[in-house]
């Protein structure tokens, strides 16, 4: 099945729009997890099992797993995944973009290494440079507006009378989106433009990262960025479901799986 119906199988499955990201910070690991050869492995694949009725996505954030030398517990948890949660599309986050013949290896790494269903990648270096992902039909998330202040530092300077994020929104609509495996990424943070970006694309999907611990507000980001249907986006959220503080008698795959059965229901709420 390809990203798109895989998603929108997700989205109905498990009435979501929740994607949990998988950002494993060593220092943040419960002790249990520290200091072990597969304790990354260990620690996502919990939080997994314990959310994975309650999401349409995971994504993993490749940095959390290169920086610690553990791409090959990512590559056991992509595979763990597949096995155990079919139904549950893999978005590999690592952003990459280079000259088309580096970026087939980047494609290669994405979808044949990791198995991923959807890949994140910059639209800096243009059309060539994102090519060898499309030739692989599966998903080509492109960022359009980050969740960070400093995105608007390139993303909203004017070319033309409209700002340049609005342009790579167009681009990806109008061109990159010819076999209809394209989604992008547009920040919780900025709602406005998230509903400035659902206008240009119409019903592509986007992925949503910014609520949480960046304080993205989830009712201004549901109502700007949803689809006629009630779906059309991936509300990602890392740190705040990982992380969560456990309550009284609380583990934390259940203090996880509780913040993200909080932030369904918040979205759900607004759809
Ligand atoms: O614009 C962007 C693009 C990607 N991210 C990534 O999403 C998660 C957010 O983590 P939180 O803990 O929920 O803040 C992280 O992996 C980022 O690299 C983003 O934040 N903004």
């Amino acid at each position: 099945m390809n990203f798109i119906n895989k998603l929108n199988a997700a989205w109905a499955a498990n009435d979501s729009l929740l994607c949990v990201g998988l950002d494993p910070d060593m220092d943040r690991l419960p002790a249990q997890f520290r200091g072990t050869p597969d304790g990354i492995f260990r620690f996502c694949t919990e939080i997994i099992d314990a959310t994975a009725d309650l999401a349409c996505a995971f994504k993993p954030q490749i940095a959390y797993f290169a920086a610690l030398g553990a791409e090959g517990q990512l590559e056991r948890i992509s595979a763990y995944l597949r096995h155990r949660h079919p139904h549950i599309p893999l978005i590999l986050d690592s952003k990459r973009g280079d000259i088309g013949a580096t970026a087939k290896q980047y494609a290669r790494e994405a979808y044949d290494r990791y198995g991923a269903d959807a890949v994140t990648v910059s639209p800096y270096m243009g059309a060539d440079s994102v090519e060898p992902y499309m030739e692989w039909q599966r998903g080509v998330i492109v960022l359009c507006r980050t969740s960070n202040p400093g995105g608007s530092d390139l993303q909203f300077l004017e070319v033309n009378g409209k700002p340049l994020y609005q342009h790579v929104a167009q681009l990806v609509a109008d061109k990159w989106n010819s076999n209809g495996q394209c989604a992008l990424v547009v920040g919780a943070t900025f709602p406005e433009e998230i509903r400035a970006v659902r206008a240009i694309v119409g019903d592509m999907p986007l992925l949503i990262p910014g609520i949480g611990a960046q304080g993205g507000d989830i009712e201004a980001t549901v109502r700007a960025g949803r689809t006629d249907a009630g779906t059309g986006m991936m509300i990602n959220s890392s740190r705040a479901i990982l992380y969560a503080a456990p309550q009284a008698g609380e583990d934390f795959a259940q203090a996880a799986r509780r913040v993200a059965e909080e932030t369904r229901q918040a979205i759900n709420a607004h759809r």
